[in-house]
């Protein structure tokens, strides 16, 4: 059964389409959900999580009908919302054990679940100052936290790096992968950024202006686009032309020559013309596109 699936979802606002026919299944572990800024990313959440209707069309989170069963789904549900939400005068142990009581656990367990939680996050030792002395990234944190402290099946984080500097995003993408590999919870997560969400997700969903571009495992969206880069002696025009004139497909990056990969047989013939024109092999060996690039051609495709 697929963590979540949305069939035909759709959402206008007056004058803005943000959702439109968007149907997608996800399935276990970390899934990023990426488009740029109004791409769509937060309706979608919010719809998934009842906190807005949709104008057309349906979803299931966990088998639950978002329409007609969420109080169950929520139950089952975790949530990081993208904006600052949090109370600036209380400590970081009080909202995490007063949000997990709201979830129904016994003092006592809310107030060890919380303890646990704010360990597993890196934010034990401030736990009693209050959160409105706390830095951007512990805020995150806390975020994070509450998100967790009732043990859902599945967490929706919305753009948990916001306003990171690299070693603090660097930090929460390695929580964000944790949730799944050390706890077992799914990952909806989101980003504008797709470069370090490919870092930390087993399943990427892009969408631009709330249609879906693609959806795919990471290791498949960037097997299918597959090069070759080559570096060679002689001048890169030279060789460019060389292996143009036999038949491949190339383009210049720089110092590299970047080869569409057909099969096999593509090593065999640059080999053969880096032998025949005397281009002086340097190294000759795979490259994987970043999801940043194949997004983009994509994106560009759509636009046309
Ligand atoms: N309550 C609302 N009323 C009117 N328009 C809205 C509302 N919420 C979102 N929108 C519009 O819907 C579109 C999608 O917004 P959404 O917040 O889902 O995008 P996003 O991908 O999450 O982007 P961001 O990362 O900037 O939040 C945008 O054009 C936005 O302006």
């Amino acid at each position: 059964m697929p963590v979540i699936s949305t069939e035909r979802l759709t959402k206008r606002y007056p004058g803005v389409t943000a959702l439109e026919s968007l149907s997608i299944d996800v399935g276990d572990g970390v899934t990023g959900l990426v488009g740029a800024n109004g791409a769509g990313k937060s309706t979608l959440i919010k719809i998934l999580l009842g906190l807005t209707g949709a104008t057309s069309g349906g979803a299931r989170v966990l088998g639950h009908d978002i329409d007609t069963e969420g109080l169950a789904l929520r139950s089952r549900v975790g949530y990081m919302p993208e904006h600052d939400c949090l109370p600036g005068d209380v400590s970081a142990t009080e909202l995490v054990v007063h949000l997990a009581r709201m979830s129904g656990l016994p003092t006592s367990a809310a107030r060890e679940r919380a303890a646990d939680t704010l360990r597993h996050v890196g934010l034990y030792e401030e736990r009693y100052r209050p959160i409105g002395g706390y830095s951007t990234g512990m805020k995150q944190r806390v975020k994070l936290a509450q998100a967790l402290v009732h043990d859902p099946d599945v967490v929706f984080l919305d753009e948990p790096t916001n306003g990171l500097d690299p070693a603090g995003r660097d930090e929460m993408l390695a929580l964000v992968r944790r949730i799944y590999t050390d706890f077992g919870i799914s990952v909806l997560v989101t980003s504008h950024l797709l470069g370090e969400l490919e870092r930390i997700c087993d399943n990427v969903v892009i969408i631009d202006g709330g249609t879906l571009l693609r959806s795919s495992s990471v290791a498949d969206f960037t097997r299918s686009s597959a090069q070759l880069a080559l570096e060679v002696v002689a001048e890169p025009a030279t060789a460019l032309a060389a292996l143009r004139a036999a038949g491949l497909e190339v383009t210049r990056d720089g110092l590299l020559l970047l080869v569409e990969l057909a099969g096999d047989e593509t090593y065999d013939l640059v080999r053969d013309v880096v032998a025949d024109h005397g281009l002086g092999l340097v190294r000759l060996e795979p490259r994987r596109h970043h999801i940043a690039e194949v997004f983009d051609e994509e994106a560009t495709r759509v636009a046309r």
